[in-house]
């Protein structure tokens, strides 16, 4: 014996009935098969309106029937053939005379009853079935209507009936034998008390008929057809990657059904489960699909957790007060009253201090609750021993469900750690002694971030998913998207990380995609909208997504200046711009301050050295218990180019425009020239050394002519070709020496100076090419061989690559 339960979205249409017709003919089976049937889709909520509408003395009931009537009368035209329509269609127009002329003793009498409403809702699947039956049967698939209301009894509750069991089994096991190769089409929904009046079944009505019949007849299988494949791991909706769940124990199908996993409605299957018969999720539309079984005693093989869930429009109610602790009665008080005015309590705390209570509740009676409760803590409240009644709005249930989770340690760790992660606050907590639900009530406007990070976490092996905000496009910034596109494919598949840019920004455009921006399609953003820098920072908030980070590839103030506010979301920042780390000590501090307590990334290893590990190493040296005693480094690329390639042959400044275009210098190579580059790349290196140095205590002995540092870049040019001698002159005379000039920063005892050096043959700086940096770590441990860093310290390329390196980085945690 088989029971099948199809439902509204199965029947609603001429097709989906034909797919019906497909299912029972491929069950080629020998058992006898009870087929279950809603009413088309949407037609209960239908009729509950005809019979609304006629009780408000709204006459446009009558043309509601009549479009109720006429969907019913087209789909059996188009399933039953012509010839035998007859007795069908007059069966239809019958029913429906007669709920018209119910429907109009409701309009007269302004009157509805909840027998009445039962009454008409019970048309929907009287009529449904007897569609489907008459169809199958004039298609080769002979079956016998049976009566619902004839078989199923219950008390006289109209709308929420109680079944009487033993009537009920004795007279469904009376009709259908368990030895035959029959099938039986049955109405769901419906039943009718002693007396023989209409009554139904409540929410997920058509699954307890099925329940019903599969625990009378001690049904092999129950199964439940629907238009989805299954019970996910999340809601597809808000979760791409959602995947069926293909087995699941009563218990967990219980939990998830609870935190809004709408497929099934459990507490209706209670009669199938009681007597352990599997009830299997199928899809109408996709019968081949697998979909979910639900059974006892299921044996997880990976994973802790089976589904993520959730409720929205939740309130949280807040009993608090000194006066509580040690003195029972306050949770009986409380809850009695909740239970007074029939509010149900979806999630309940309480801190072991007993100092407070929390109860989650729907928000649409929060303000019910309150009032009831400030009412019935009067006295108390009066007195100071608690406080009136708090009550938050705007938050959600998020729930972590799986059988797996009991005695399995690391499963809360890892669900807070990854929320906290993303920045998502959570207000209360709780777990049930089963270690089958943990809970959490977060903001609802972190729902779909929690739900994608959760669902991350825990299902998706296969990637985790980095949402990426670029700001700057220019030398280092359209290389820096050259790189990741060039390595999209290759992250997915081999670092397991999807990298997806988002948003992407210069001085003039920004361009935004949600699902990621087509890297080769980048000429978008010249006709994107106009760049606002506040509302490009609100967008990134707004959209909230999961392990978002923001790449600074300007060298804008007011770009630096944004980063907090960031932070405040934990959003990861990178940064090659050095404006913030090279800004006042206590902003510095505050920046990296905020992205440790936020559990957020601030990455700016590019700040010193490009593409160099020179920030990384001297941290792991900090890390790993090491002192930095001195610092000596040549830290600018554009200088070290020019003067390795200033011989007096060329104008200096000549030299200085190439090493511009082949992009080493700052946007403004003032900067470079001036020695401002080196100060703040030394002060950072120092900071980050544990030094407490601004750069108005950095010693700069410029080499520049005053005159060259004033007025504009053009100017800057112009007044280097007229000081040329000059430039010629220190070139001269180091050679003269055998020496070759180099642009040093030196750190020591709290203190750093940079300037332009000759540097002798023994020098470890003289071997240094083209635009190279070098760095000496003197350390505890490095005393007289200082550690070595050298190599490309300047070029769109390389700085690309580094800042590339950080975000990976930032995605890793
Ligand atoms: N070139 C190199 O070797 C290295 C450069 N860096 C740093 O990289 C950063 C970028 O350098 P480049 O790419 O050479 O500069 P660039 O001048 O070529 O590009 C700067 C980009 O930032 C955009 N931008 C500037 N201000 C903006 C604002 N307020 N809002 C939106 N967009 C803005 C511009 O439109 C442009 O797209 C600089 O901070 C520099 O210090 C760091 C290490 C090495
Ligand atoms: N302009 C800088 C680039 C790297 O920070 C340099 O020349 O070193």
């Amino acid at each position: 014996m088989q029971v099948l339960k199809f439902g509204g979205s199965s029947v609603a249409t001429p097709d989906a009935i034909r797919s019906v017709a497909s299912i029972l003919q491929a069950k080629k089976t020998n058992e006898p098969l009870v087929v279950v049937v809603s009413a088309l889709g949407k037609i209960t909520d239908q009729l509950l309106q005809c019979g609304s509408l006629a009780a408000t003395g709204n006459v446009t009931y009558k043309e509601l029937i009549q479009s109720i009537t006429q969907r019913h009368l087209d789909m059996a035209r188009e399933l039953v053939p012509v010839a035998i329509q007859s007795s069908i269609l007059s069966f239809i127009i019958q029913q429906f005379n007669e709920l018209e002329d119910i429907c109009n003793s409701v309009y007269h009498l302004k009157e509805l009853s909840d027998r009445t409403i039962a009454r008409i809702l019970s048309f929907g699947e009287q009529l449904s079935s007897h569609i489907v039956s008459t169809y199958l049967n004039t298609h080769g698939i002979t079956n016998t209507w049976l009566d619902a209301t004839k078989h199923i009894v219950t008390d006289s509750n109209y709308l929420k009936a109680v079944v009487n069991f033993p009537a009920t089994n004795k007279s469904i096991q009376s009709v259908i034998p368990k030895q035959s190769d029959g099938l039986w089409i049955v109405p769901g929904f419906i039943a009718s008390d002693e007396e023989g009046r209409i009554t139904i079944l409540g929410r997920g009505g058509s699954d307890y008929t099925a329940a019903i019949f599969a625990a009378a007849l001690q049904a092999s299988v129950l199964e439940i057809w629907t238009d989805v494949s299954g019970m996910m791991t999340a809601d597809p909706r808000e979760v791409k990657h959602a995947k069926v769940i293909s087995r699941i124990s009563y218990q967990e199908a219980m939990e998830l059904s609870h935190f809004g996993a709408k497929v099934i409605y459990p507490p209706t299957l209670q009669p199938a489960m009681q007597l352990n018969i599997p009830v299997w999720i199928k899809n109408t539309f996709a019968p081949e699909d697998h979909g979910t079984i639900i059974e006892s005693n299921i044996v997880h093989t990976k994973g802790t957790i089976c589904g993520i869930s959730s409720i929205a429009n939740i309130s949280l109610i807040s009993l608090e007060g000194s006066g509580m602790i040690g003195i029972p009665g306050y949770s009986k008080l409380l809850f009695e009253t909740l239970a007074s005015c029939e509010i149900n309590v979806i999630l309940i705390t309480q801190a072991s201090s007993e100092h407070s209570i929390c109860v989650g509740i729907e928000a649409s009676i929060a303000t019910k609750a309150k009032k009831a409760l400030d009412k019935a803590f009067a006295y108390e409240i009066n007195r100071g021993m608690v406080n009136p009644i708090v009550v938050e709005q705007d938050l959600s249930i998020i729930a972590l469900v799986g059988d797996n989770m009991k005695n399995h340690a690391g499963t809360s760790g890892k669900m807070f750690g990854a929320l906290g992660r993303n920045g998502i606050n959570v207000r209360a907590i709780s777990q049930g002694s089963s270690e089958r639900n943990i809970s959490a009530v977060i903001a609802s406007a972190d729902v779909k971030k929690a739900i994608n990070v959760l669902h991350e976490e825990f299902f998706e092996t296969t990637y985790k998913q980095v949402n990426v905000f670029i700001i700057g496009t220019g030398n280092v910034g359209s290389r820096l998207l050259a790189q990741i596109k060039q390595q999209q494919a290759y992250l997915q598949k081999n670092a397991n990380i999807q990298l997806r840019v988002i948003g992407i920004a210069n001085s003039r455009r920004m361009l935004f995609e949600e699902h990621g921006i087509d890297l080769n399609q980048l000429d978008r953003l010249d006709s994107a909208e106009p760049m606002d820098l506040q509302a490009f920072i609100n967008r990134i908030q707004t959209m909230n997504l999961r392990n978002s980070v923001f790449v600074d590839v300007t060298a804008s103030n007011s770009v630096a200046n944004t980063y907090a506010d960031l932070f405040l979301k934990s959003i990861s920042v990178v940064a090659c711009n050095k404006i913030a780390c090279s800004s006042a000590y206590n902003n510095y501090q505050h920046l990296k301050g905020m992205a440790t307590d936020r559990h957020t990334s601030f990455l700016f290893e590019t700040n010193v050295g490009a593409g160099l590990p020179v920030i990384g190493t001297l941290n792991d040296l900090l890390r790993s218990g090491d002192a930095i005693n001195e610092i000596h480094a040549v830290l600018s690329g554009t200088l070290n180019f020019v003067f390795n390639n200033y011989d007096g042959t060329r104008s200096f400044a000549t030299v200085v425009k190439q090493a511009q275009d082949e992009g080493y210098t700052e946007p403004d190579p003032r900067l470079d020239l001036g020695g401002t580059d080196v100060m703040r790349k030394i002060m950072i290196l120092a900071r980050e050394a544990g030094a407490r140095l601004e750069m108005e205590q950095i010693v700069n002995h410029s080499f520049m002519p005053a005159s060259c540092m004033e007025g504009s870049v053009e100017n800057f040019y112009s007044e280097m070709e007229r000081q040329e001698a000059h430039f010629k002159k220190l070139y001269t005379e180091a050679t003269a020496n055998g020496k070759k000039l180099k642009f040093v920063a030196n750190y020591k005892n709290g203190e750093a100076a940079v300037g332009l050096q000759q540097i002798d043959p023994q020098h470890d700086f003289y071997h240094l090419y083209g635009k190279d940096n070098i760095v000496l770590f003197y350390t505890n441990r490095y005393k007289d061989q200082p550690m070595v860093i050298k190599g490309a310290g300047a070029g769109a390329e390389v700085t690309a690559s580094g800042v590339f390196a950080d975000i990976i980085r930032a995605a890793s945690v």
